[in-house]
């Protein structure tokens, strides 16, 4: 019993820290050999009362194991033998651990201390740990851990997270951090390895993490486990129930090989992988070069001689009074075009715009670098002629006008907005209430209403989902338009299977809705409705659809595909397509449509599709089709290439390069816990902010920072880390409870707020925006009470107009590609804001050169 308990001692320690171990384990053994009593002595009591004796050797070696002693590289020693190195030294004589050979012999590695005390390089102690992670008692402890704190994953935090510390802490006994303790935090940690981040252990590890939390309990993490990846996981992207019973392919950076998981990120799959006769597919990092990864032909479509003549004002071609007026609200008074705008108002304002002959419609794509103002750019022309010809129907034939030409359906709105996140979509949604208060056109969001500091503005859409709820109360279940006198909807925006799901009726994809009826009985209640919740619908927010068709899309004259690189990506593909081909249908000129097939990642390019009797037709579809993105995989070029041949493809000069006002900073690891580097990191930030406020005799405003992470799991550890050192955060991943609320508000001081650029004050003066912005956006700058850092996934990255006060993006991990990488760095800097992007990782010495390679690219990828 007394070896087998010095053993387990010696293998908890070794993970605390080699060197506290080995100083600790002789000790150790010797009081175990005095005391029975000590079968259920803990390390905690071991190095507490190492601690005890002022200056003993491994208080020091605690915080600086650097400093050590020569005998000390025992542990090192032990290190690489691991659980059995225990086993044996338990089995040996206490004496031979003070034999002087020993110490020679140890001493003569101490050379190679710093490798060999990192626990990655130990096969052996990797085995215990593996032992370790399928015992038992250790997941059961962890399903339980709801806090960080009470996680008992010695992997859980910083890489020696429960150490003495924590098991201390669980038995009353000093648990101060080792920074309160008398260390700072970095030597606390310094000479530890973070083990999360280490490729050797990450698939374990990170599973492990992620035991702890909410959707993994009793559940096998397949996203990190190679061995089980072909597993089906039903998994959403959005976490929403769009998407629900798909993969979320996103935060998966383990599965690019497969046909399935190919996305906007891996626009290029088969040129990631070498295939070997042996091994089979071999990932090869970083392999595709970054031309390749963009489409070169998007940026040279514009004749040089157009792009010369383009409008420098708003007013040039004119936009209506209405609209024009609004814009000066949101955008000030002196606000003069974008690139991408003044292209857009050129080409697609004015009547003379290029229209497809065949068809008579317009097709266009508008390509411009993040922040670039693409969404005033579709929704000047958009809003000017859904108005125009409203009021050019009424002026007609004022008595005969119908608003609606499908009128069994609710909504027949005349534009569809597609998005491919519902933050996205709500936000969109926002912008166009922004742009329409004086010309009264109605937009409705799919994801329902914001609520969210535009009470006034929304007020028309929340009165329709108040319609929408009611409706589920009468017998029919009819949501009741009456004609004119009702809320003609003129625009709706959704995610494409949100839209679907309105104009085919909910649950048209799954055969569970023929159950529906008797499952209703035994669901639960909704909070908000008061009504059983059943399948999707039980995800607070959501409220439920009817089953019936609700929305005709007769009407439909325009559609914007936003992010389009993603929306026409494989896996968006089918259900953004099916929409498209069930509008044309609708229209009465019905479009082929044929479900995505992973070949037509390859398919030709438009010059060979014409002499290939198979390559598919290209289509026209019976509306104007504008299509967005900051980034033209070569997918999606190819896609358009092959489907629309003819869509004119609209760039600025900015395309595929950052924002000129974003900074880049490589971050060097320090070689020691990734997250307190990340922390110190944030902690620079907001010192450089207190001097800059200090030297111009401001009042203390600290900026925001965005960190992006690859995959879920990692979000909610560092989360967690960041929490526990007095940094209030938010970490949202796709997974996350917040965003099935419905609404934007777990964004709430994140998300630009639109705000009127001036308003007028009480006494008739005028209010600057920072004066008139919301209470929430000047509320106290403390990072301990407010959060100001968001961890995200790439869920965040697509879109989304963050607030000013961001002002730096963190990537922590390496970025996939550069398409990813463009998308998050573009979080800020956004709208010719001054903002910097922070690179993480190891820039020097062994095992640099992905990092050295990522910075290459990024490089290439600055504004000049
Ligand atoms: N002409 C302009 N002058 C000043 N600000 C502008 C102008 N046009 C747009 N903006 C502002 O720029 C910000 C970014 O706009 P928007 O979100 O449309 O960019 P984007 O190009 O769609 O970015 P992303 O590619 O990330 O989606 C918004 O806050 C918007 O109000």
């Amino acid at each position: 019993m007394l070896r087998s308990s010095a053993s387990h001692l010696c293998v908890r320690a070794e993970h605390a820290g080699s060197l506290l171990f080995h100083t600790c384990a002789p000790l150790a053994i010797q009081v175990l050999k005095k005391s029975p009593a000590s079968k259920d002595t803990s390390r905690t009591r071991l190095t507490q009362s190492m601690k005890g004796k002022p200056g003993s050797r491994s208080a020091n070696l605690e915080v600086a194991p650097k400093s050590r002693e020569p005998g000390a590289s025992r542990s090192s020693d032990f290190s690489r033998d691991g659980r059995q190195g225990s086993a044996r030294n338990s089995r040996d004589t206490p004496s031979r651990q003070h034999e002087p050979s020993f110490t020679r012999e140890s001493a003569n590695k101490r050379k190679s201390f710093a490798r060999d005390t990192l626990p990655h390089a130990d096969p052996e102690l990797l085995s215990t740990i593996q032992k370790e992670e399928r015992n038992p008692s250790f997941r059961r402890r962890s399903r339980q851990g709801a806090s960080i704190d009470e996680r008992p994953g010695r992997w859980g935090n910083d890489g020696s997270r429960y150490s003495d510390m924590d098991r201390s802490r669980e038995r009353g006994g000093d648990h101060r951090s080792g920074r309160e303790r008398g260390g700072t935090s970095d030597s606390y940690n310094t000479g530890r390895r973070d083990h999360r981040d280490d490729r050797d252990v990450r698939h374990r590890l990170v599973a492990r993490a992620s035991e702890g939390t909410r959707d993994n309990v009793g559940r096998r993490d397949y996203r990190n486990d190679r061995e089980e990846r072909h597993k089906p996981v039903a998994r959403a992207w959005e976490g929403t129930r769009d998407n629900v019973g798909r993969r979320n392919y996103r935060d998966d950076k383990d599965e690019p090989h497969r046909p399935v998981a190919r996305t906007w990120e891996n626009s290029q799959p088969d040129e990631l992988h070498e295939h070997t006769e042996s091994n089979g597919p071999k990932k090869i990092r970083n392999h595709i070069p970054l031309d390749s990864e963009f489409s070169e032909s998007s940026t040279t479509t514009i004749p040089s001689k157009d792009s010369t003549h383009l409008p420098t004002q708003f007013t040039s071609p004119p936009l209506m009074p209405g609209i024009l007026s609004c814009l000066a609200d949101v955008l000030g008074p002196k606000a003069t075009p974008t690139p991408i705008q003044a292209l857009s108002l050129k080409w697609l304002l004015n009547d003379s715009g290029q229209v497809n002959p065949s068809s008579g419609w317009k097709q266009f794509l508008l390509a411009s670098e993040t922040g670039s103002g693409k969404s005033i750019a579709y929704l000047l022309p958009l809003l000017q002629n859904l108005k125009q010809s409203e009021l050019n129907a009424t002026s007609s034939s004022p008595q005969e006008a119908p608003l609606h030409t499908a009128p069994q359906r609710a909504l027949n709105p005349r534009a569809l907005i597609l998005a491919p996140t519902h933050e996205l979509a709500r936000q969109l949604s926002g912008f166009a209430k922004a742009l329409l208060h004086e010309v009264k056109l109605r937009v409705l969001c799919a994801s329902r209403a914001n609520t969210k500091n535009t009470k006034e503005r929304d007020a028309t859409a929340r009165k329709m989902v108040a319609q929408f709820d009611a409706s589920l109360d009468s017998n029919n279940g009819e949501f009741e338009v009456k004609e004119r006198s009702g809320f003609p909807v003129d625009i709706v925006v959704g995610t494409p299977m949100k839209l679907l799901e309105m104009v085919r009726g909910r649950g048209w994809d799954r055969k569970e809705v023929d159950n529906e009826e008797s499952e209703e009985k035994v669901d639960e209640i909704d909070e908000m409705t008061g009504k059983p919740r059943r399948g999707r619908d039980k995800m607070v927010g959501f409220g439920k659809w009817r089953s019936k068709p609700e929305m005709g899309l007769a009407n439909v004259e325009w559609v914007v595909v936003d992010e389009s690189d993603v929306l026409f990506d494989p896996d968006f593909q089918s259900t953004t397509r099916q929409l498209l081909a069930d509008i044309s249908a609708a229209r009465g000129h019905p479009v082929p449509f044929t479900p995505y097939s992973p070949l037509a990642l390859n398919a030709p390019s438009a010059s060979s599709a014409t002499t290939s009797p198979s390559s598919p037709a290209p289509i026209d579809y019976p509306f104007n089709l504008i299509l967005t993105s900051a980034t033209i995989p070569s997918a999606l070029a190819s896609y358009l290439d092959t489907h629309h041949p003819k869509l004119m493809r609209l760039a600025s000069p900015n395309l595929h390069h950052l924002p000129k006002t974003l900074q880049t900073e490589y971050y060097n690891w320090s070689g020691g816990n990734k997250y307190a580097d990340i922390e110190r990191r944030i902690r620079r930030v907001w010192a450089e902010d207190s001097s800059m406020a200090g030297l111009h005799g401001r009042s203390e405003e600290l900026s925001k920072i965005l960190i992006f992470c690859n995959k879920s799991s990692k979000v909610e550890v560092l989360g967690a880390y960041l929490e526990e050192k007095g940094i209030k955060n938010i970490a949202l991943s796709s997974t996350s409870d917040q965003r099935k609320r419905g609404s934007n508000h777990h964004l709430d001081g994140f998300l630009r707020v639109s705000v009127p650029w001036e308003s007028t004050g009480a006494d008739g003066e005028d209010v600057s925006v920072a004066e008139a912005a919301p209470e929430t956006e000047k509320i106290d700058s403390d990072p301990k009470s407010t959060p100001h850092v968001m961890l995200t996934t790439s869920l965040l990255s697509r879109g989304l107009d963050f607030s000013p006060s961001i002002r730096h993006v963190f990537i922590v991990d390496e970025p996939r590609n550069m398409i990813d990488f463009l998308h998050r760095a573009g979080r800020a800097g956004r709208a010719g804001e001054r903002g910097k992007v922070v690179i993480f990782g190891k820039m020097k010495g062994r095992g640099s050169s992905s990092a050295k390679d990522v910075r290459k690219r990024v490089g290439s990828l600055v504004s000049q």
